[in-house]
């Protein structure tokens, strides 16, 4: 793995030579990633290559390097950046309710007929081109991408950043099951039926979806403890255990507050039951409904909706790991993120 100093050098040469690429010279980019690093397998996902530091299947690489190029933020843009199976489906409806809060009774509220990854997209999926798939007028917008391979009109333009990460035993398990419904084709089947116990062990390894999940965390943390009022650095864990209490944080932090008004008629809690995993997965747009990911405009694999659902629990990991597996990725992550005051195991210092 690369050290944090070389990852940074990574990110300086991009911003003086590969941040105004042309699309030509992204596809060339691609060719030189994939003929100067081996793909390789990872944890319960298809070849990896690695770019600035992190591990990528080939698509999101290239929805990457087409969202530096193309994504420009529009004003009071809000950005919410996660690690895969943190909690993103939830986090993206809660901030989306938050953000069109008037309407959160209506029938014709988007949230109950759409599935929230489509009310909103992905900039590394959704913002190949430079034109978004859905306009629903909400500036809101969603990504894996690391910190250090964020599109630096993002970075540059101080629009505010909400982060969700997870324990991470939780995101193994949430992923291992995730690709065991979702790569139906046989052709992934080598993949889909990995064990958990080797998912485990290239999870260990760094080896994951956006992985090494340490370094996707830390550059976010980093980011967050140099600039507490652009990114806010948020656990699955403490959305789920004080639910109320991180609504209306986010809802300050990205500039909607709750009047009291707003709060006396009971709007944080229509939004928290609106977007529970109760509500939301029994939506018939969950139970029934699917969507289609993009290559080049054109539509590449269907998910069914309902994969996004499974448990929507803290702690489901010991029904899974084996108490040995637990600790040595407990010991992994405290050694990685040792120093940096990023602790897992201690809720995060809360502002009250
Ligand atoms: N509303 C709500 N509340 C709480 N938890 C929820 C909710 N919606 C989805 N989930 C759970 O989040 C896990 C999926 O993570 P992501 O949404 O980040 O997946 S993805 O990266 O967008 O593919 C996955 O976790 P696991 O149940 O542990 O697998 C989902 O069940």
């Amino acid at each position: 793995m690369e050290s944090s100093s070389s990852k940074m050098s990574h990110v300086s040469k991009r911003n003086e030579s590969e941040e105004y690429r042309s699309d030509s010279e992204i596809d060339n980019k691609l060719k030189e990633i994939m003929s100067s690093v081996l793909g390789k397998k990872g944890a319960a996902v298809t070849d990896l290559y690695q770019y600035e530091g992190f591990w990528c299947p080939l698509a999101r690489l290239e929805g990457t390097l087409r969202a530096q190029k193309h994504f420009k933020p529009q004003p009071n843009q809000v950005i919410l950046s996660s690690f895969p199976k943190s909690g993103t489906t939830w986090l993206k409806a809660l901030i989306f309710a938050i953000m069109t809060q008037s309407h959160v009774s209506e029938p014709t509220n988007p949230l109950l007929t759409r599935l929230s990854h489509e009310c909103v997209p992905f900039i590394e999926f959704d913002f190949r081109s430079s034109s978004p798939k859905l306009n629903l007028d909400v500036p809101l917008v969603a990504t894996h991408i690391s910190y250090t391979s964020l599109p630096k009109s993002i970075i540059n333009s101080g629009c505010k950043i909400v982060y969700l990460c997870r324990d991470p035993k939780d995101v193994l398990v949430s992923t291992w099951h995730f690709i065991r419904k979702v790569l139906v084709n046989e052709e992934f089947s080598a993949v889909r039926d990995i064990p958990l116990e080797d998912a485990f062990e290239f999870f260990c390894q760094g080896l994951s979806f956006c992985g090494p999940y340490w370094d996707h965390l830390l550059g976010y943390w980093r980011a967050s403890s140099e600039s507490p009022e652009r990114i806010l650095f948020l656990k699955y864990e403490d959305l789920k255990n004080e639910t109320g209490y991180w609504v209306k944080k986010i809802a300050q932090f990205i500039g909607y507050p709750f009047s009291l008004e707003e709060e006396d008629k009971g709007v944080v809690q229509k939004i928290i039951d609106l977007c529970s995993f109760e509500n939301m997965s029994s939506l018939e747009v969950s139970k029934n409904g699917m969507i289609w990911l993009e290559k080049n405009g054109v539509n590449t694999m269907e998910i069914k909706n309902n994969t996004f659902f499974r448990k929507g629990k803290v702690g489901d990991w010991k029904n899974h790991l084996t108490h040995e597996m637990a600790m040595q990725l407990d010991q992994i992550l405290e050694q990685k993120l040792s120093g940096s005051g990023l602790t897992f195991n201690v809720p995060l210092p809360s502002i009250r």
